[in-house]
């Protein structure tokens, strides 16, 4: 499934052993494999290629590099984005605007304009009120504003509270009861242009029966609009697909999407969009850091590393269980069981608890599958630099972004003038 692998004793990322890369440019290090975003990227593209028009959108939220952003281009990605910031970056790494769809609930009229103005491929709407503030900038603009309406199909994706989207008591999308009503309000609307649905019912998704309930209902409203004339180009099955973690076996991309487009037989003219974030990056990546201190305790020994929550907040967050491995494997150590945790002055700074490990001072731990939702989430909380990130590309490795300077801590601060 990835790229990172033992040779030896070694955890090695491609052709890279994982010490070099902590040599050459120290700890906490982000590393990623672009072979494996590009395979995770193809599973999903190739599966909806048996489809006749199909668009893979990666979720920029996932992990929003540059470089990540550059190599899904080249493969002709498409991107899904929540915010002007992650739609500049899209543009800033080459990707095609007309490949974009955005989503999210808090649309501003700028991020409006400035998508209008590039001409991106859809906006997910979330609301009435973001409906008729869309029509009012397009109007400014004398642009017709194309519009999917995220609908909220109520559906438990059995996934943490946190990032479950899809049930009536999340702020996402609208009821999909009310969606025909809008559809109809937003047809009499001079500048928009009814292309699409969309809906995202959740994030680590471990099945696909959650996914294939979504789908039906949304083919139900797009056959009811069909019936009254409304004729949508394009279904958006949003992204959610889960990864294995710990032991959790969720359904291969290219099973879960080839179900889909085996039930999209009957809609040849629909476009299938996908918006997959996690299951394409975070196998990609891992979170390189070192051992500083081994502390022993009566109820408890800690394993004090040199990244922290504010590198990796998932654990943090969602109790999110992160797999830790030793970088070189030492068979003559004894191992004990230690709470894994990092430098922050918070009790709720740790990245794994009772890990069994044989690890001694000044030892690299791998934290695995952190390629998503790991530096897009970092933070300098405790006045600590962000971490560095690379891209290993078979025997090479790429600086994707430097680690933070002391300087880059108090950049545009300002103290008082007398
Ligand atoms: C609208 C939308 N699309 C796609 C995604 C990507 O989700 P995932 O990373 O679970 O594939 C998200 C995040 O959950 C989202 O909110
Ligand atoms: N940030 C979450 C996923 C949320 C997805 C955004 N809708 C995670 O780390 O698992």
């Amino acid at each position: 499934m990835d790229y990172f692998n033992y040779q030896g004793d070694t955890l090695f990322a491609e052709h890279v052993a994982l010490p070099t890369i902590a040599a050459n440019f120290g700890t906490p290090t982000y590393v990623y494999s672009k072979a494996t975003i590009e395979k995770h990227y193809r599973a999903f593209a190739d599966a909806a290629a048996a489809h006749p028009h199909s668009l893979v959108c990666y979720a920029v939220k996932a992990n929003s590099n540059l470089a990540v952003l550059n190599v899904l281009a080249k493969l002709g990605s498409g991107f899904d984005l929540v915010s002007g910031g992650e739609l500049r970056r899209v543009i800033a790494a080459g990707g095609d605007p007309a490949k974009v769809v955005f989503s999210g609930v808090g649309k501003t009229v700028e991020e409006m304009r400035f998508a209008l103005q590039l001409g991106i491929k859809c906006f997910n709407v979330e609301s009435i009120s973001e409906l008729h503030r869309l029509q009012e900038v397009a109007k400014s603009l004398d642009k017709k504003a194309p519009v999917s309406l995220r609908v909220n199909p109520d559906i438990d994706a059995k996934t943490h509270p946190y990032i479950s989207t899809g049930l009536k008591a999340n702020k996402f999308g609208v009821d999909i009861l009310l969606a025909p009503d809008i559809y109809r309000a937003a047809r009499a609307l001079s500048h928009i242009e009814l292309v699409g649905v969309d809906c995202h019912i959740g994030s680590q998704l471990t099945e696909t029966q959650p996914f294939l309930e979504a789908l039906e209902k949304l083919l139900h409203l797009i056959d009811a609009l069909k019936a009254e004339g409304i004729q949508l180009k394009h279904i958006d099955i949003g992204g959610g697909l889960g990864v294995t973690y710990d032991q959790e076996q969720p359904p291969l991309p290219s099973d879960y999407i080839s179900k889909v487009v085996a039930r999209l037989a009957a809609y040849p003219e629909l476009e299938l969009i996908m918006e997959p974030g996690r299951a394409i990056m975070a196998n990609a990546g891992i979170l390189l850091t070192k051992v500083e201190f081994l502390k022993p305790g009566q109820e408890k020994h800690f394993a004090i590393v040199d990244a922290a929550m504010n590198d990796l907040i998932r654990p943090a967050l969602y109790s999110a269980w992160m797999n830790i491995v030793p970088v070189v494997i030492n068979k003559a150590l004894q191992k004990q069981t230690y709470d894994v945790v990092g430098p922050v002055c918070e009790t709720g700074d740790f990245l794994g608890k009772d890990r069994e490990l044989a690890i001694s001072e000044g030892d690299l731990l791998a934290v695995r599958s952190a390629g998503a939702y790991g530096f897009t989430m970092s933070s300098n909380y405790n006045s600590r630099p962000r971490a560095a990130e690379i891209m290993v590309d078979g025997e090479r490795c790429h600086v994707i972004r430097a680690r933070e300077q002391w300087q880059d801590l108090w950049q545009g601060e300002q103290i008082l003038s007398d």
